[in-house]
Protein backbone atom coordinates (compact mmCIF):
# COMPACT_ATOMS: atom_id res chain seq x y z
CA UNK A 1 0.00 0.00 0.00
CA UNK A 2 1.64 3.57 -1.05
CA UNK A 3 -1.44 6.05 0.11
CA UNK A 4 -3.13 5.70 3.22
CA UNK A 5 -6.69 7.58 3.92
CA UNK A 6 -7.87 8.32 6.91
CA UNK A 7 -12.17 9.53 6.54
CA UNK A 8 -13.75 10.87 9.62
CA UNK A 9 -16.80 9.53 7.12
CA UNK A 10 -18.09 7.00 5.46
CA UNK A 11 -19.26 9.29 2.26
CA UNK A 12 -16.40 10.87 2.50
CA UNK A 13 -14.67 7.81 2.29
CA UNK A 14 -16.08 6.75 -0.99
CA UNK A 15 -15.72 10.29 -2.14
CA UNK A 16 -11.92 10.34 -1.91
CA UNK A 17 -12.18 6.49 -2.88
CA UNK A 18 -13.58 7.74 -6.23
CA UNK A 19 -10.83 10.40 -6.69
CA UNK A 20 -7.60 7.88 -6.32
CA UNK A 21 -8.92 5.19 -7.92
CA UNK A 22 -10.29 7.84 -10.77
CA UNK A 23 -6.95 9.49 -10.64
CA UNK A 24 -6.14 11.76 -13.77
CA UNK A 25 -5.82 11.00 -17.65
CA UNK A 26 -3.69 9.13 -19.13
CA UNK A 27 -2.80 7.43 -16.79
CA UNK A 28 -5.81 6.85 -14.09
CA UNK A 29 -5.68 6.16 -10.63
CA UNK A 30 -4.40 3.35 -7.73
CA UNK A 31 -6.13 0.51 -7.49
CA UNK A 32 -8.01 1.19 -4.31
CA UNK A 33 -9.75 -0.50 -1.26
CA UNK A 34 -12.32 0.97 1.15
CA UNK A 35 -12.18 -0.16 4.52
CA UNK A 36 -15.34 0.19 6.93
CA UNK A 37 -13.25 0.97 10.52
CA UNK A 38 -10.01 -0.02 10.83
CA UNK A 39 -9.46 -3.57 9.56
CA UNK A 40 -8.09 -6.43 12.22
CA UNK A 41 -5.87 -8.06 9.47
CA UNK A 42 -3.66 -7.16 6.42
CA UNK A 43 -4.62 -5.68 3.31
CA UNK A 44 -4.90 -8.03 -0.13
CA UNK A 45 -1.14 -7.39 -1.34
CA UNK A 46 -2.37 -5.84 -4.57
CA UNK A 47 -4.17 -2.38 -3.33
CA UNK A 48 -2.47 0.23 -3.48
CA UNK A 49 -4.47 2.71 -2.01
CA UNK A 50 -6.30 2.14 0.90
CA UNK A 51 -9.06 4.35 2.75
CA UNK A 52 -10.36 3.68 6.26
CA UNK A 53 -13.69 5.11 6.72
CA UNK A 54 -14.14 6.56 11.06
CA UNK A 55 -17.16 7.79 11.79
CA UNK A 56 -15.38 10.38 13.24
CA UNK A 57 -16.81 13.94 12.65
CA UNK A 58 -19.03 14.19 14.99
CA UNK A 59 -18.01 11.69 17.93
CA UNK A 60 -16.08 13.39 20.92
CA UNK A 61 -12.36 15.25 20.14
CA UNK A 62 -10.59 12.37 22.91
CA UNK A 63 -12.41 9.50 20.41
CA UNK A 64 -11.88 10.96 17.24
CA UNK A 65 -7.78 11.51 18.07
CA UNK A 66 -7.75 8.01 19.48
CA UNK A 67 -9.46 6.35 16.38
CA UNK A 68 -7.40 8.32 14.06
CA UNK A 69 -4.13 7.43 15.50
CA UNK A 70 -5.26 3.61 14.91
CA UNK A 71 -5.93 3.82 11.34
CA UNK A 72 -2.98 5.47 11.18
CA UNK A 73 -0.86 3.25 12.29
CA UNK A 74 -2.60 0.59 10.88
CA UNK A 75 -1.98 2.34 7.08
CA UNK A 76 1.63 2.98 8.87
CA UNK A 77 1.97 -1.09 9.14
CA UNK A 78 0.43 -1.46 5.29
CA UNK A 79 3.63 0.91 3.85
CA UNK A 80 1.84 3.44 3.66
CA UNK A 81 4.46 6.43 2.23
CA UNK A 82 1.44 9.13 2.30
CA UNK A 83 -0.97 9.71 4.68
CA UNK A 84 -4.75 11.67 3.82
CA UNK A 85 -6.55 12.74 6.53
CA UNK A 86 -9.93 13.39 4.87
CA UNK A 87 -12.68 15.97 6.00
CA UNK A 88 -15.57 17.41 4.42
CA UNK A 89 -15.67 19.85 1.25
CA UNK A 90 -17.74 22.21 3.77
CA UNK A 91 -15.40 21.99 6.78
CA UNK A 92 -18.14 19.78 8.89
CA UNK A 93 -16.37 20.83 12.24
CA UNK A 94 -17.49 22.72 15.38
CA UNK A 95 -15.06 25.11 17.64
CA UNK A 96 -13.97 22.39 19.58
CA UNK A 97 -12.61 20.00 16.71
CA UNK A 98 -12.82 17.82 15.16
CA UNK A 99 -11.09 18.77 12.18
CA UNK A 100 -8.17 20.91 13.91
CA UNK A 101 -7.51 18.24 16.83
CA UNK A 102 -7.28 15.17 15.00
CA UNK A 103 -5.31 17.02 12.01
CA UNK A 104 -2.48 18.39 15.34
CA UNK A 105 -2.60 14.46 16.49
CA UNK A 106 -1.85 12.99 13.31
CA UNK A 107 1.29 15.85 12.39
CA UNK A 108 2.57 14.93 15.80
CA UNK A 109 2.40 11.35 15.44
CA UNK A 110 4.42 11.87 11.56
CA UNK A 111 6.42 14.74 13.23
CA UNK A 112 6.29 16.94 10.39
CA UNK A 113 4.57 20.33 10.20
CA UNK A 114 3.47 23.05 7.44
CA UNK A 115 0.75 20.40 6.59
CA UNK A 116 -1.67 21.61 3.88
CA UNK A 117 -5.43 21.55 4.44
CA UNK A 118 -7.47 22.16 1.35
CA UNK A 119 -11.13 21.56 1.44
CA UNK A 120 -11.50 22.23 -2.16
CA UNK A 121 -13.52 20.27 -4.55
CA UNK A 122 -14.05 22.00 -7.41
CA UNK A 123 -15.77 19.73 -9.27
CA UNK A 124 -18.79 19.89 -6.42
CA UNK A 125 -18.92 23.99 -6.72
CA UNK A 126 -16.39 23.93 -3.23
CA UNK A 127 -13.39 26.58 -3.48
CA UNK A 128 -11.22 28.32 -1.36
CA UNK A 129 -9.95 31.55 -1.57
CA UNK A 130 -8.33 34.02 0.93
CA UNK A 131 -8.91 30.57 2.85
CA UNK A 132 -12.74 31.90 2.67
CA UNK A 133 -15.03 28.55 1.51
CA UNK A 134 -17.17 29.03 -0.94
CA UNK A 135 -20.07 26.49 -1.79
CA UNK A 136 -20.87 27.56 -5.71
CA UNK A 137 -21.56 31.19 -5.70
CA UNK A 138 -21.98 31.20 -2.15
CA UNK A 139 -20.34 31.62 1.19
CA UNK A 140 -20.18 28.79 3.18
CA UNK A 141 -22.31 30.48 5.87
CA UNK A 142 -25.05 31.08 3.41
CA UNK A 143 -24.72 28.10 1.27
CA UNK A 144 -27.69 26.22 3.65
CA UNK A 145 -24.26 24.53 5.63
CA UNK A 146 -25.23 27.05 8.55
CA UNK A 147 -28.75 25.14 9.05
CA UNK A 148 -26.93 21.43 9.08
CA UNK A 149 -28.38 19.26 12.08
CA UNK A 150 -24.86 18.42 13.73
CA UNK A 151 -22.11 20.99 12.47
CA UNK A 152 -23.77 23.96 11.60
CA UNK A 153 -21.09 26.02 9.61
CA UNK A 154 -21.49 29.59 10.42
CA UNK A 155 -18.05 31.29 9.03
CA UNK A 156 -16.95 30.73 6.08
CA UNK A 157 -13.22 32.07 6.99
CA UNK A 158 -12.25 28.60 7.47
CA UNK A 159 -8.44 29.57 8.90
CA UNK A 160 -10.40 31.27 11.73
CA UNK A 161 -12.66 28.46 12.53
CA UNK A 162 -9.99 26.02 12.15
CA UNK A 163 -8.10 28.52 14.92
CA UNK A 164 -10.63 27.65 17.54
CA UNK A 165 -9.82 23.74 17.18
CA UNK A 166 -5.95 23.85 17.09
CA UNK A 167 -2.77 24.19 19.65
CA UNK A 168 -0.59 26.52 16.97
CA UNK A 169 -1.24 29.08 14.74
CA UNK A 170 -2.70 27.79 11.03
CA UNK A 171 -1.11 29.84 8.13
CA UNK A 172 -2.42 30.26 4.75
CA UNK A 173 -0.97 29.65 1.09
CA UNK A 174 -2.60 32.07 -1.25
CA UNK A 175 -4.28 31.53 -4.72
CA UNK A 176 -1.30 33.74 -6.48
CA UNK A 177 1.36 31.68 -4.73
CA UNK A 178 -0.31 28.92 -6.04
CA UNK A 179 -0.50 30.13 -9.68
CA UNK A 180 2.91 30.65 -9.70
CA UNK A 181 2.92 26.35 -9.61
CA UNK A 182 4.06 23.58 -7.60
CA UNK A 183 7.99 24.85 -6.70
CA UNK A 184 6.59 27.84 -5.02
CA UNK A 185 4.00 26.15 -3.09
CA UNK A 186 6.74 23.64 -1.89
CA UNK A 187 9.41 26.80 -0.75
CA UNK A 188 5.99 29.09 0.71
CA UNK A 189 5.02 25.49 2.55
CA UNK A 190 8.77 24.88 3.31
CA UNK A 191 9.39 28.37 4.85
CA UNK A 192 6.28 27.81 7.26
CA UNK A 193 6.15 27.26 10.77
CA UNK A 194 2.36 26.79 11.76
CA UNK A 195 1.14 22.85 11.92
CA UNK A 196 -1.71 23.46 9.85
CA UNK A 197 -1.78 25.62 6.38
CA UNK A 198 -4.78 26.63 4.58
CA UNK A 199 -3.89 26.55 1.12
CA UNK A 200 -6.48 28.13 -1.74
CA UNK A 201 -7.50 26.29 -4.63
CA UNK A 202 -10.44 27.84 -6.79
CA UNK A 203 -9.87 24.61 -9.81
CA UNK A 204 -8.79 21.00 -10.61
CA UNK A 205 -5.44 22.66 -11.99
CA UNK A 206 -4.95 24.24 -8.47
CA UNK A 207 -4.97 20.85 -6.69
CA UNK A 208 -2.62 19.26 -9.42
CA UNK A 209 -0.15 22.36 -8.60
CA UNK A 210 -0.76 21.71 -4.87
CA UNK A 211 -0.74 17.77 -5.61
CA UNK A 212 2.89 17.87 -7.34
CA UNK A 213 3.91 20.18 -4.66
CA UNK A 214 3.31 17.76 -2.04
CA UNK A 215 4.45 14.86 -3.16
CA UNK A 216 6.91 14.29 -0.70
CA UNK A 217 4.86 15.68 2.20
CA UNK A 218 3.93 12.46 5.06
CA UNK A 219 0.75 14.05 5.32
CA UNK A 220 -1.99 16.30 3.41
CA UNK A 221 -5.18 17.11 5.13
CA UNK A 222 -8.97 18.00 2.69
CA UNK A 223 -11.09 17.31 1.46
CA UNK A 224 -10.96 14.86 -1.84
CA UNK A 225 -10.10 17.34 -4.15
CA UNK A 226 -6.59 17.58 -2.39
CA UNK A 227 -5.90 13.32 -3.57
CA UNK A 228 -6.64 14.71 -7.71
CA UNK A 229 -2.80 14.87 -8.27
CA UNK A 230 -1.96 12.25 -5.58
CA UNK A 231 -2.22 8.88 -7.77
CA UNK A 232 -0.51 10.66 -10.49
CA UNK A 233 2.39 11.43 -8.34
CA UNK A 234 2.85 7.41 -7.66
CA UNK A 235 2.45 6.26 -10.92
CA UNK A 236 5.04 9.02 -12.31
CA UNK A 237 7.85 7.67 -10.55
CA UNK A 238 7.27 3.95 -11.29
CA UNK A 239 5.69 2.72 -8.01
CA UNK A 240 2.13 1.97 -9.38
CA UNK A 241 1.16 1.30 -12.35
CA UNK A 242 -2.07 3.61 -12.92
CA UNK A 243 -5.86 2.17 -13.33
CA UNK A 244 -8.45 3.33 -14.90
CA UNK A 245 -11.54 2.27 -12.68
CA UNK A 246 -14.00 -1.09 -13.64
CA UNK A 247 -17.32 -1.68 -13.91
CA UNK A 248 -18.89 -3.19 -11.20
CA UNK A 249 -22.68 -4.15 -9.68
CA UNK A 250 -25.30 -6.43 -8.66
CA UNK A 251 -28.50 -7.12 -9.86
CA UNK A 252 -31.41 -7.79 -7.35
CA UNK A 253 -33.97 -6.16 -4.73
CA UNK A 254 -33.17 -2.37 -3.83
CA UNK A 255 -33.51 0.11 -1.47
CA UNK A 256 -33.09 4.21 -0.96
CA UNK A 257 -32.98 5.60 2.18
CA UNK A 258 -32.31 8.51 3.15
CA UNK A 259 -30.97 10.68 6.28
CA UNK A 260 -29.65 14.01 5.35
CA UNK A 261 -31.34 16.83 5.55
CA UNK A 262 -29.05 19.18 3.35
CA UNK A 263 -31.22 21.41 0.50
CA UNK A 264 -29.52 18.43 -2.26
CA UNK A 265 -31.48 15.50 -0.67
CA UNK A 266 -34.54 17.47 -0.18
CA UNK A 267 -34.44 18.59 -3.95
CA UNK A 268 -33.71 14.85 -5.02
CA UNK A 269 -36.39 13.63 -2.64
CA UNK A 270 -39.19 15.99 -4.26
CA UNK A 271 -37.50 14.74 -8.04
CA UNK A 272 -37.97 10.87 -6.76
CA UNK A 273 -41.37 11.31 -5.39
CA UNK A 274 -43.13 12.35 -8.57
CA UNK A 275 -42.66 9.08 -9.90
CA UNK A 276 -41.73 6.90 -7.06
CA UNK A 277 -43.17 5.31 -3.92
CA UNK A 278 -41.86 7.62 -0.99
CA UNK A 279 -42.07 7.16 2.80
CA UNK A 280 -42.00 9.80 4.77
CA UNK A 281 -40.76 8.72 8.48
CA UNK A 282 -41.97 10.91 11.02
CA UNK A 283 -38.84 11.37 13.01
CA UNK A 284 -41.20 12.33 16.08
CA UNK A 285 -43.14 8.62 16.03
CA UNK A 286 -39.62 7.13 16.09
CA UNK A 287 -38.85 9.17 18.88
CA UNK A 288 -42.06 7.85 20.87
CA UNK A 289 -41.12 3.87 19.55
CA UNK A 290 -44.52 4.68 17.26
CA UNK A 291 -42.81 3.94 14.54
CA UNK A 292 -40.31 1.29 13.89
CA UNK A 293 -38.30 -0.19 11.39
CA UNK A 294 -40.84 -2.99 10.41
CA UNK A 295 -42.49 0.09 8.92
CA UNK A 296 -40.29 1.07 6.74
CA UNK A 297 -39.31 -2.80 5.88
CA UNK A 298 -42.82 -3.72 5.04
CA UNK A 299 -42.74 0.02 2.20
CA UNK A 300 -39.52 -1.26 0.84
CA UNK A 301 -40.38 -4.68 0.36
CA UNK A 302 -44.10 -3.80 -1.01
CA UNK A 303 -42.66 -1.70 -3.54
CA UNK A 304 -39.38 -3.43 -5.16
CA UNK A 305 -39.21 -2.50 -8.40
CA UNK A 306 -39.94 0.72 -8.33
CA UNK A 307 -37.18 2.36 -6.70
CA UNK A 308 -38.80 2.68 -3.48
CA UNK A 309 -37.67 5.92 -0.99
CA UNK A 310 -37.43 5.81 2.81
CA UNK A 311 -36.72 9.23 4.30
CA UNK A 312 -36.35 11.32 7.33
CA UNK A 313 -35.09 14.48 5.30
CA UNK A 314 -36.93 17.84 6.89
CA UNK A 315 -36.05 21.26 6.91
CA UNK A 316 -34.16 22.97 8.93
CA UNK A 317 -37.67 24.64 10.85
CA UNK A 318 -38.43 20.46 11.18
CA UNK A 319 -35.01 19.79 12.38
CA UNK A 320 -34.64 22.52 15.05
CA UNK A 321 -38.26 21.77 16.56
CA UNK A 322 -37.87 18.15 16.50
CA UNK A 323 -33.83 18.84 18.29
CA UNK A 324 -35.59 21.16 20.54
CA UNK A 325 -37.84 18.87 21.98
CA UNK A 326 -35.91 16.02 21.99
CA UNK A 327 -32.00 17.25 22.15
CA UNK A 328 -29.84 17.15 18.77
CA UNK A 329 -27.83 13.73 19.67
CA UNK A 330 -30.53 12.26 21.37
CA UNK A 331 -32.27 12.61 17.65
CA UNK A 332 -29.23 11.69 15.54
CA UNK A 333 -28.63 8.70 17.87
CA UNK A 334 -32.12 7.58 17.47
CA UNK A 335 -32.64 8.09 13.54
CA UNK A 336 -28.76 6.26 12.97
CA UNK A 337 -30.35 3.09 15.07
CA UNK A 338 -33.29 3.20 13.50
CA UNK A 339 -31.40 3.45 9.77
CA UNK A 340 -29.21 0.54 11.20
CA UNK A 341 -31.87 -1.83 11.75
CA UNK A 342 -33.76 -0.58 8.85
CA UNK A 343 -30.62 -1.70 6.90
CA UNK A 344 -29.89 -4.87 8.52
CA UNK A 345 -33.18 -5.93 8.16
CA UNK A 346 -33.44 -4.80 4.56
CA UNK A 347 -30.28 -6.78 3.59
CA UNK A 348 -31.46 -10.18 5.52
CA UNK A 349 -34.88 -9.69 3.23
CA UNK A 350 -32.56 -9.85 -0.02
CA UNK A 351 -31.93 -6.17 -1.06
CA UNK A 352 -28.89 -6.50 -2.96
CA UNK A 353 -28.46 -2.85 -4.28
CA UNK A 354 -28.84 -0.09 -1.25
CA UNK A 355 -28.73 3.84 -1.63
CA UNK A 356 -28.15 6.09 1.14
CA UNK A 357 -28.40 9.43 0.92
CA UNK A 358 -26.23 11.33 4.57
CA UNK A 359 -23.20 10.94 5.80
CA UNK A 360 -23.85 10.06 9.35
CA UNK A 361 -26.94 7.84 8.05
CA UNK A 362 -24.21 5.54 5.80
CA UNK A 363 -22.42 5.30 8.72
CA UNK A 364 -24.53 4.09 10.72
CA UNK A 365 -25.96 1.98 7.77
CA UNK A 366 -22.49 0.34 6.89
CA UNK A 367 -21.29 -0.42 10.41
CA UNK A 368 -24.46 -2.08 11.11
CA UNK A 369 -23.48 -3.98 7.44
CA UNK A 370 -20.58 -5.20 8.85
CA UNK A 371 -19.30 -5.52 5.32
CA UNK A 372 -15.56 -5.46 5.58
CA UNK A 373 -13.86 -3.77 2.62
CA UNK A 374 -15.80 -2.65 -0.54
CA UNK A 375 -14.49 -2.13 -4.08
CA UNK A 376 -14.54 1.01 -5.83
CA UNK A 377 -16.04 1.22 -9.39
CA UNK A 378 -17.40 4.00 -11.54
CA UNK A 379 -18.59 7.45 -10.57
CA UNK A 380 -22.29 8.08 -10.49
CA UNK A 381 -22.00 11.40 -9.82
CA UNK A 382 -19.15 13.82 -8.64
CA UNK A 383 -18.15 12.02 -5.51
CA UNK A 384 -20.34 8.96 -5.75
CA UNK A 385 -18.71 5.44 -6.78
CA UNK A 386 -20.31 2.37 -6.86
CA UNK A 387 -19.20 -0.01 -3.98
CA UNK A 388 -19.15 -3.49 -4.23
CA UNK A 389 -18.81 -5.87 -0.80
CA UNK A 390 -16.42 -8.78 -0.68
CA UNK A 391 -17.60 -11.93 0.25
CA UNK A 392 -20.02 -14.62 -1.22
CA UNK A 393 -23.41 -12.03 -0.91
CA UNK A 394 -22.28 -9.01 -2.48
CA UNK A 395 -24.09 -5.76 -1.68
CA UNK A 396 -23.93 -2.78 -4.44
CA UNK A 397 -24.11 0.53 -2.53
CA UNK A 398 -23.91 4.51 -3.05
CA UNK A 399 -23.38 6.59 -0.15
CA UNK A 400 -24.76 9.88 -1.09
CA UNK A 401 -23.25 12.54 0.93
CA UNK A 402 -26.11 14.72 1.37
CA UNK A 403 -24.64 17.74 -0.82
CA UNK A 404 -24.16 15.91 -3.79
CA UNK A 405 -25.94 14.51 -6.92
CA UNK A 406 -27.85 15.80 -9.76
CA UNK A 407 -31.10 16.16 -9.27
CA UNK A 408 -32.38 12.52 -10.70
CA UNK A 409 -29.47 11.10 -8.61
CA UNK A 410 -31.48 8.23 -7.27
CA UNK A 411 -32.70 6.42 -10.28
CA UNK A 412 -29.93 7.06 -11.74
CA UNK A 413 -28.06 5.42 -8.86
CA UNK A 414 -29.81 2.48 -8.83
CA UNK A 415 -29.37 2.02 -12.05
CA UNK A 416 -25.14 1.99 -12.27
CA UNK A 417 -25.55 -0.44 -9.14
CA UNK A 418 -26.82 -3.04 -11.28
CA UNK A 419 -24.33 -5.56 -12.65
CA UNK A 420 -26.08 -6.30 -16.25
N1 LIG B 1 -36.03 15.12 10.40
C1 LIG B 1 -34.88 15.18 11.08
N2 LIG B 1 -34.79 15.98 12.16
C2 LIG B 1 -33.64 16.08 12.84
N3 LIG B 1 -32.52 15.42 12.53
C3 LIG B 1 -32.57 14.60 11.47
C4 LIG B 1 -33.75 14.43 10.70
N4 LIG B 1 -33.48 13.56 9.72
C5 LIG B 1 -32.21 13.19 9.87
N5 LIG B 1 -31.64 13.81 10.91
C6 LIG B 1 -30.25 13.70 11.39
O1 LIG B 1 -29.51 14.67 10.68
C7 LIG B 1 -28.19 14.20 10.48
C8 LIG B 1 -27.87 14.31 9.00
O2 LIG B 1 -26.52 14.05 8.83
P1 LIG B 1 -25.97 13.18 7.63
O3 LIG B 1 -26.63 11.85 7.55
O4 LIG B 1 -24.48 13.19 7.78
O5 LIG B 1 -26.38 14.01 6.35
P2 LIG B 1 -25.48 15.03 5.53
O6 LIG B 1 -24.70 14.18 4.59
O7 LIG B 1 -26.47 15.91 4.83
O8 LIG B 1 -24.60 15.75 6.49
C9 LIG B 1 -28.14 12.78 10.98
O9 LIG B 1 -27.58 12.77 12.28
C10 LIG B 1 -29.62 12.38 11.02
O10 LIG B 1 -29.86 11.39 11.96
O1 LIG C 1 -16.17 16.22 1.11
C1 LIG C 1 -17.38 16.08 0.98
O2 LIG C 1 -18.17 17.01 0.76
C2 LIG C 1 -17.95 14.69 1.17
O3 LIG C 1 -17.04 13.70 0.84
C3 LIG C 1 -18.33 14.49 2.58
O4 LIG C 1 -17.51 14.32 3.45
C4 LIG C 1 -19.73 14.56 2.80
O5 LIG C 1 -20.19 14.49 4.14
P1 LIG C 1 -21.77 14.41 4.35
O6 LIG C 1 -22.38 15.60 3.72
O7 LIG C 1 -21.99 14.35 5.81
O8 LIG C 1 -22.22 13.14 3.68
Amino acid sequence: MLLGVIADDFTGASDIANTIAKGVAPNGGLRTAQFLGVPKTAAAADVEAGVVALKSRTIPVEEAVAQSLGALNWLLAQGCRQIVFKYCSTFDSTRDGNIGPVGEALADALDVKSVVACPAFPGAGRTVYMAHLFVHDRLLSESGMQNHPLTPMTDPDIRRWLRYQTRSSVGHVALDTVRKGAEEVAATLAAKDDTLVIVDAISDQDLITIGSAIADHKLVTGGSGIAIGLAENFIRCGLATGNSGRLIGRDGPEAILAGSCSGATRGQIDVHKRNHPTLAIDVDKVMSGETTSDHVIEFITGNHGEAPLAYSSGTPEEVKAIQAKYGREEVAAKLDAFFADTALKLVRSGVTRLVVAGGETSGAVVSALDLGSLTIGQEIDPGVPVLLSDGEKPIALALKSGNFGSADFFVKALKRLKAS
